[in-house]
């Protein structure tokens, strides 16, 4: 992957979506929160709370797998959400070590309970989107891995991780091969849908996708800036 998050001989459904609003992935990449996660130059009471919110965006995320196995029309839907839900609450937090380990804390210090106003909105976009068909689902959750594993990409490959790169683990974990198939797959099993779908879902899943593309750079806004709930008159 270049900088596009599409290879330029790719066609279909979901290659057109990448293109049409590659100018938030690049919002993405060049978000000061991930500038600084490229740079190591973070403050860690912001790496802490991109920590703790995202733990609980993970775990809306895996729910969001079980709104699909309710929407999944036969057994082989049904494996694949089984299957990437186990795999992300298996696997998922190991990206949240590292971060931990550059913050001090263990990994149970850094979990809250209370949603930012972002991450609630996004999991609340999410949630819906699981109410709607199987194809605006896949495309609300599917900003999720690719922004990330686009980004991780771009950023290894442009520049090799010094070993003592403070955020190593949390790069590494996004490059992983296995990562990419997973995309693939979510990727074209969203192909299939939107070529099955009808004009007006078409629109829905395409404004899914973008209200999550929106919602990847938000959740990095909100830990740069630390959000929370305080009325912005402070009181
Ligand atoms: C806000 C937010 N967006 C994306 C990811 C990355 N991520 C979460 S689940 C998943 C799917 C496959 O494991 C990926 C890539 C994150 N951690 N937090």
């Amino acid at each position: 992957m270049g900088v596009l998050p599409v290879a330029a001989d790719e066609t279909g459904f979901t290659a057109d979506l990448g293109r049409r609003h590659s100018d938030l992935f690049e919002a993405f990449y060049q978000h000061p929160f991930l500038k600084g996660m490229r740079e190591g130059t973070l403050a860690k009471e912001q790496v802490l709370h991109y920590v703790g919110q995202d733990h609980q965006y993970l775990t809306a995320y895996v729910r969001c797998y079980g709104l699909g196995l309710a929407l999944s029309p036969d057994r082989e839907w049904m494996r694949f959400f089984h299957d990437s839900a186990a795999f992300i609450l298996g696997e998922e937090s190991r990206a949240h070590e590292a971060l931990c380990e550059y913050a001090g804390v263990s990994y149970e210090e850094a979990q809250v309970d209370r949603l930012a106003p972002s991450a609630q909105a996004y999991i609340n976009h999410m949630t819906a989107a699981g109410h709607d068909t199987l194809g605006v689902l896949l495309a609300a959750l599917l900003p999720c891995p690719w922004t990330y594993l686009w980004a991780a990409r771009r950023f290894t490959e442009e520049t090799p991780l010094a070993a003592d790169h403070p955020f190593h683990g949390w790069w590494d974990f996004y490059v992983e091969r296995s990562m990419t198939e997973k995309l693939l797959t979510l990727r074209s099993r969203l192909d299939v849908l939107a070529a099955e779908a009808g004009p007006a879902e078409r629109e829905r899943i395409e404004r899914a996708f973008v209200a999550s593309c929106h919602y990847e750079v938000r959740f990095w806004e909100m830990a740069w800036s630390l959000e929370d709930w305080t009325p912005p008159n402070g009181t």
